[in-house]
């Protein structure tokens, strides 16, 4: 393998079938993650033709939309939520898929269950029908969202017509202040790049600063590398991607871990890869962030105020403005201070231990503020087993939030959990589009936990840095 060519080039040529008549590559699929919203129609697609799933061994499936939070009990009280169960029971049983459900103990947000039971490896292709599968990019995959008759085709073959993208370098580099975290990272990426400017490349995301993170910090951020509009996200293998990835059930286990290992670490891009384009950023200048508009590049550092309308490109400039009336916010205001009526924990971007650990630090001792519906929603079974047994859902009931079953709970609200009216709501998901938290009019602040943990506590947006203790206390 030549030594100019990136990870991404690297794991896409391995993986290519064919040229297509179209023009497009015809690329192999190694893992196959489906949910019960994208798969129905699919599967109706292959019973209509008389198909059969090609590869169901390397097809994996879970339910997390639709899931209730609180009370599990089937039939749902939701007819469709119902429905969708079933039929991904239905499907999973008839075509040979091993499927996650409630009782299987491995459930939870797609995004969270793939890496967890070790299925997400590096140098793999890996396709989802959900937007958020960039996630799994995290460790030196290359991971796509794809539509429900795209599911239809993987599911069939085994493979997917993709146009190859452009690759852009993302590097980061330095020392994050305190409070500081992934989110925060990836939040000023968005919005220095825009919610467009990915379009047409896959992302790189390379420097000291993801060196050092933890997988969990990375997932964050190729997470939402497809919010800055690129077609997935990616982190180049390491030690820390092999240490995470060691022992888990579907790993491969003994010598086969160790020719992994070593195959895992060659496809990193080296030192003289070539790139389409490089951005770069100091990690220094990044500020706890927190959006104020209905997009996610739409943010300011905590001691920010809201830009001037006509500090943008005039043909952005009406949309901003929008924003701003959606919102009730005026250009120059400070986010600070802001009162908030819920605060949501979870999500495939920050539902992971990790996150409710750094949130339960905050929350210990602490009281959420009168008038404050706050609630933690663990990525999966396996997390919440986790917090449970670390003894952090109890500081989160002492601390008054709720403390739920896995799932995708209110980052989208296709299941109980929803905001009422204009309700605003500090969220450590990852879209705060209108309506996208169940109410057409409520309104989505992304944070990182700890910032919706800090303002849980004060009840409305605050600098997460004023509750940390000071260094060397
Ligand atoms: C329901 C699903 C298709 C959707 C996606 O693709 O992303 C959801 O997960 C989301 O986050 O909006
Ligand atoms: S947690 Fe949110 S972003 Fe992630 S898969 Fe579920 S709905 Fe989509």
């Amino acid at each position: 393998m030549s030594d100019t060519k990136n990870l991404f080039n690297k794991v896409w040529d391995l993986h290519t079938v064919g040229t297509l008549p179209s023009g497009q590559t015809q690329l192999f699929i190694g893992l196959h993650l489906i949910h019960e919203v994208t798969s129905p129609q699919a599967f109706a697609m292959l019973r209509e033709r008389d198909l059969k799933v090609m590869y169901p061994e390397r097809t994996f499936a879970t339910v997390d939309h639709i899931v209730p939070t609180d009370n599990q009990a089937r039939p749902f009280a939701d007819n469709l939520a119902e429905q969708m169960m079933s039929a991904i029971e239905k499907n999973c049983r008839e075509f040979g898929v091993t499927l996650f459900d409630l009782k299987d103990g491995r459930q939870g947000i797609v995004h969270t269950v793939g890496p967890e039971q070790g299925l997400t490896q590096p140098g793999m292709t890996i396709a989802c029908g959900d937007s958020h599968t960039s996630t799994h990019g995290a460790f030196g995959s290359i991971a796509f969202g794809i539509g429900t008759s795209q599911v239809a085709y993987v599911l069939s073959t085994q493979t997917l017509a993709m146009n190859r993208p452009q690759v852009r370098r993302v590097g980061v580099n330095g020392e994050l202040g305190p409070g500081v975290f992934a989110k925060d990272v990836i939040l000023h990426i968005i919005r220095q790049l825009g919610v467009k400017g990915g379009i047409g490349y896959a992302y790189e995301f390379a420097g000291d600063v993801f060196d050092r993170m933890t997988m969990e910090e990375r997932m964050t951020v190729c997470n939402m590398s497809i919010e800055g509009g690129a077609r997935c996200g990616y982190i180049n293998p390491d030690e820390t991607t092999v240490e995470y990835i060691r022992g888990r059930p579907f790993a491969p286990q003994g010598e086969a871990f160790e020719k992994a290992r070593e195959w895992w670490l060659s496809l990193a891009s080296g030192p003289n890869a070539q790139f389409d384009d490089e951005v770069s950023y100091d990690a220094a200048s990044i500020e706890p962030t927190v959006t104020w508009g209905i997009n996610p590049g739409q943010s300011v550092g905590i001691n920010e105020a809201i830009p001037t309308v006509a500090s943008y490109p005039e043909e952005e400039q009406k949309g901003v403005q929008e924003a701003l009336d959606f919102m009730e916010l005026n250009e120059g205001q400070s986010m600070k201070g802001l009162k908030i009526d819920v605060a949501f924990i979870g999500s495939c971007t920050n539902g992971r231990i990790s996150d409710l650990r750094q949130a339960a630090e905050l929350a210990k001792g602490n009281r959420v503020a009168p008038g404050v519906k706050a609630i933690v929603v663990p990525g999966s079974q396996q997390v919440r087993r986790q917090a449970e047994e670390e003894g952090l859902a109890e500081i989160f009931t002492e601390a008054g939030f709720e403390w739920r079953e896995a799932g995708c709970s209110m980052c989208l609200a296709m299941n109980p959990d929803k905001l009422k009216g204009r309700e605003i709501c500090a969220s450590s998901s990852n879209r705060n589009f209108k309506g996208r938290q169940g109410s057409p009019t409520g309104r989505t602040l992304l944070m990182s936990p700890a910032m919706v943990t800090a303002a849980a506590i004060r009840g409305s947006v605050t600098d997460v840095r004023e509750m940390l203790e000071p260094v060397g206390a």
